[in-house]
């Protein structure tokens, strides 16, 4: 049978945030797999109700992936701010009371809201936390996780045009906020960029999925496990007793 190439591989993104879309889109070029948006198959947006981002991932990957029939990709990502406990977190896209309208304004709305909150702070350190789940099928027994974050300190006032979401408050070690930045440097360093450099080779090793090489950026290497072969340290599979499937639980002689 003939090896898939990466135009038959497809996966579906979990959202429905146009900035994070444009981003993990970039992102996942070098693969050269089919990259389709939740919202070409007209998809509502999954309910995000737990406390912690790789629930709120996962139930997104799960969502996108039953209701396509696709590998799904999913980012639940937010700001933690050291002063604030950790808030805005895995509230950060509703941070403020809801905005009817353009998501845009939900983000002015939420930045105001948090320098309201940072008024007369001294300690400004912030994160932001990307945690990406990738899922082959809606009852996928081992998604991929990764985390990426990005460490910086929240500005005083809103400056840069690029990005979305808290990037004109989030300031970068130079000074310059994240939407100072190109898509191309944010996307080298951001959480969402670093999660995504994790699991490009994991979508190789694990789902068999590989950049061409035309397509790699230089100096993008993929590690290879390299499994010894014989002496110390092979496993071998256990000898098999009776008649069990696998999946079925033990099988007794
Ligand atoms: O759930 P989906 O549909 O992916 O879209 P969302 O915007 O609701 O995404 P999250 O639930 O993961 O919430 C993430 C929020 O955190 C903020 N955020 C995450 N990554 C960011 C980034 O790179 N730059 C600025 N703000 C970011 C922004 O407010 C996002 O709306
Ligand atoms: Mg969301």
């Amino acid at each position: 049978m003939a090896a898939p190439t990466s135009a038959t591989w497809r996966i579906v993104l979990a959202s429905g945030n146009p900035g994070k879309l444009a981003e993990l889109s970039a992102l996942l070029a070098p693969l050269g797999c089919q990259v389709q948006a939740q919202g070409e198959f007209h998809l509502a947006e999954a309910e995000e109700p737990h406390p912690t981002f790789i629930e709120n991932a996962l139930a997104k990957a799960r969502h996108a992936s039953f209701h396509t029939g696709l590998p799904a990709l999913a980012d639940d990502s937010g700001l933690c701010v050291e002063a604030l406990g950790g808030l805005p977190g895995v509230r950060s896209a509703r941070f403020a009371p809801q905005v009817e309208g353009p998501r845009a304004e939900q983000d002015a709305a939420n930045n105001r809201l948090l320098l309201q909150q940072m008024e007369g702070q001294t300690l400004r350190l912030a994160r932001f936390v990307s945690i990406m789940v990738a899922l082959r099928h809606a009852a996928d027994p081992e998604p991929l996780i990764v985390r990426g974050e990005l460490i910086g300190q929240i500005g005083h006032a809103a400056q840069g045009q690029g990005g979305f979401g808290y990037d004109p408050l989030f300031v970068l070690a130079d000074g310059r906020t994240l939407a100072q930045c190109d898509a191309q440097e944010k996307n080298r360093i951001s959480h969402r960029g670093q999660a995504l450099q994790t699991l490009l080779p994991l979508l190789r090793t694990h789902w068999g999925w590989m950049a061409a090489s035309s397509e790699r950026p230089q100096g993008w290497a993929i590690p290879t496990p390299t499994l010894p072969t014989s002496g110390e340290g092979v496993i071998s599979p256990p000898p098999r007793r009776g008649g069990g499937r696998d999946g079925d639980g033990p099988a007794f002689p």
